[in-house]
């Protein structure tokens, strides 16, 4: 090889896809193998599933890559600048130990984590960076400064509702940019979503509390992920929506989050940072 060309190989960060199989694992790999910025050095499934031992490649209909499917996280890991993952909080949370450990950053947009989940997070978080959001799209995190001054500037006589749509095979509601947008809305009235949200409504649920902030989950066919955020007063409504068509809006947002990521000190960030929004 040449010195040009070695010198090109180890100047593209390694980038590592847990998740391999799924809707957002699929579309990571196809751009990593195109992409003159990254290369994809190593893939990682669940046990059991069955591209295990199998070419990435040839797995998903495409040529062969030489890059097999694993299950052993570490020597996979220990390989990679960067984890790129987007797969389930109990899988997130045991990758992040070990990219924590490899040193490497680890860019997350799994969604569905509780409290408990989120104060492990914080803890790796101190021996690399960590990288996450519930929507790594530019569009998304526009969206979420937007929302935060609309509710900074408009009085609690508006009613702030959330209303999100996905496709059918979601597991986790409200999603992950809802809960975002719920946190701007809830931060430009001066409080935590903690505080505002109002739980889920079945039944006779009473009237609207002032001030508070509710979420509604539409789950059908193959939405990609549309987010409304609706500012409700007397005689007028404000609506703030972002929709996405194409998955490859998260992928690439990741990418990029792992390159920013690869000079950064540990710690936790999110694409905010990444976007120069913050
Ligand atoms: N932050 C963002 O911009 C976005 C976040 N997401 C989130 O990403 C997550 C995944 O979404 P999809 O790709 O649609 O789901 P999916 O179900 O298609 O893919 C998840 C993959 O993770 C794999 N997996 C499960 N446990 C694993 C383990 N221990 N090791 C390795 N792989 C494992 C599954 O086998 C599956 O292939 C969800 O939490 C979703 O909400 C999805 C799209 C955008
Ligand atoms: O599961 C999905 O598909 C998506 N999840 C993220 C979320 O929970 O907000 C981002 C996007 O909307 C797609």
């Amino acid at each position: 090889m040449s010195d040009m060309a070695q010198t090109e190989i180890v100047d593209k960060p390694g980038i590592v896809v847990t998740g391999a199989s799924g809707r957002m694992g699929q579309k990571l790999v196809r751009m990593l193998l195109q992409s003159d910025e990254a290369r994809l050095v190593g893939v990682l499934e669940r046990p059991g599933h069955g591209w295990l031992g199998r070419d990435i490649g040839e797995a998903m209909g495409l040529a062969p890559v030489g890059i097999m499917v694993s299950d052993q996280a570490v020597p996979v890991i220990a390989q990679a600048q960067a984890v790129i993952d987007f797969t389930t909080p109990m899988a997130t949370l045991a990758y992040a130990e070990l990219t924590a450990q490899a040193r490497a950053v680890h860019v997350i947009g799994t969604t569905g984590f509780d409290e408990e989940d989120l104060q492990q997070l914080t803890a790796s978080a101190r021996h690399a960076p960590i990288i996450r959001a519930g929507n790594m799209s530019l569009g998304v995190n526009l969206l979420v400064s937007l929302t935060r001054k609309v509710a900074a500037a408009l009085g609690e006589d508006w009613d702030i509702e959330i209303v999100e749509s996905h496709h059918r095979h979601k597991v986790d509601a409200p999603s992950g940019t809802a809960l975002m947008l719920g946190e701007a809305a809830a931060e430009g009235r001066g409080a935590t979503l903690g505080e505002l949200r109002t739980p889920a409504r079945d039944g006779i649920t009473g009237a609207r509390p002032t001030g508070s902030i509710g979420f509604a989950a539409i789950r059908g066919g193959d939405i990609v992920g549309e987010h409304d955020v609706i500012f409700a007063s007397q005689g007028e409504r404000l609506i703030l929506r972002h929709i996405a068509n194409d998955r490859a809006l998260f992928a690439r947002g990741a990418i990029r989050a792992a390159l920013w990521g690869q000079d950064k000190g540990p710690g936790e960030y999110d694409m905010a940072d990444v976007l120069g929004l913050n």
